[in-house]
């Protein structure tokens, strides 16, 4: 037996399509989708990931900016851009990208972007109204894996959803948008004793945890649907998720490819938030 692959390329090809489409309407109606993104210091992935997003805004004709700031940059001077961008019409999404140098306090950044330009959906108000279910800009890995899920026909609804991680950015609001998806969610971490154990009793699991290839086929239940959102940049280079590819193919039903799985669709839900913070510029 052999897990079927998530084309997460593919899939997020097709999304694309489908938001270019929306944006030339948009267009039409006088408003360009605008993004800038906001890189401090040199961190070698960080700079993969800003130039995608680029080539992402250019591949669907939004107006984009990139601000690369010396990592010598300060606090305050991080925050007057941001305060800038706030008050600038041509821009709907301000995506600051992290992890930020060590001198400048994440949580400052964060809470300083406007809600409603507020891509990432990082913002304490956005990460709330993701809590208690209203309608807001949702964080983009963990809206690329829902999407995933539906458009490869495995809806959530009444299955056990098993995250490994608990950051901010992915295995928290993952959680959550799986339990709004009427899963029964079960959210494991570094803490957790038996998470092999646990692990196995998935119908969806997803590894977000950062240690490249830790869920082994012992881990994943026969047919299970593997969502890896590992980013692990390994010493020869290559990229490698937190699931034991090779392994898990030969248990789980379904699996996502790193890379070619999530990744692209972060970008492509960045994307989505994008034109959906432009459209809502224009009520
Ligand atoms: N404020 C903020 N928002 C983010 O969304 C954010 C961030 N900071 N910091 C870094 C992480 C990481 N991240 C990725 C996005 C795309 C790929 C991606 O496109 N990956 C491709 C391959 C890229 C490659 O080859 O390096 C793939 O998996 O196929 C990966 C990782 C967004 N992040």
């Amino acid at each position: 037996m052999s897990a079927q692959l998530i084309e997460g390329k593919k899939i997020s090809d097709s999304i694309r399509e489908e938001i270019k489409a929306e944006a030339e309407r948009l267009k039409g109606e006088g408003v360009t989708p605008g993004l800038v993104v906001i890189l401090v210091g040199e961190d070698p992935a960080s700079q993969v990931y800003v130039r995608n997003k680029a080539k992402a805004c250019e591949q669907l004709g939004y107006y984009s900016e990139v601000v690369r700031l010396p990592a010598e940059t300060t606090q305050q001077e991080l925050l007057s851009l941001i305060a800038r961008y706030n008050e600038e019409a041509k821009v709907h999404g301000i995506l600051v990208q992290l992890p930020l140098p060590k001198h400048i306090e994440e949580k400052a950044i964060i809470d300083a972007i406007a809600v409603e330009k507020d891509v990432d959906g990082f913002h304490p108000e956005s990460v709330g109204n993701l809590m208690i279910g209203d309608d807001t800009l949702l964080p983009c890995t963990p809206a690329g894996v829902i999407e995933l899920l539906k458009r490869t026909g495995n809806d959530p609804a009444g299955k056990h959803a098993v995250v490994i991680g608990r950051s901010n950015i992915v295995g928290k609001p993952v959680a959550m948008l799986l339990l709004r998806e009427n899963a029964t969610v079960t959210i494991c971490h570094s803490r957790t004793p038996n998470l092999p154990e646990i692990s196995s009793q998935a119908d969806i699991l997803v590894a977000a945890v950062g240690v490249p290839k830790l869920v082994k086929k012992e881990w994943i239940k026969p047919g299970a649907v593997v969502i890896d959102v590992g980013v692990n940049r390994l010493p020869d280079g290559k990229l490698c998720g937190d699931v034991d590819f090779d392994d898990a193919l030969q248990r789980a039903g379904w699996i996502t490819p790193v890379p070619g799985g999530v990744g692209p669709m972060t970008i492509t839900m960045l994307m989505a938030n994008t034109l959906r913070a432009a459209k809502r510029s224009l009520a």
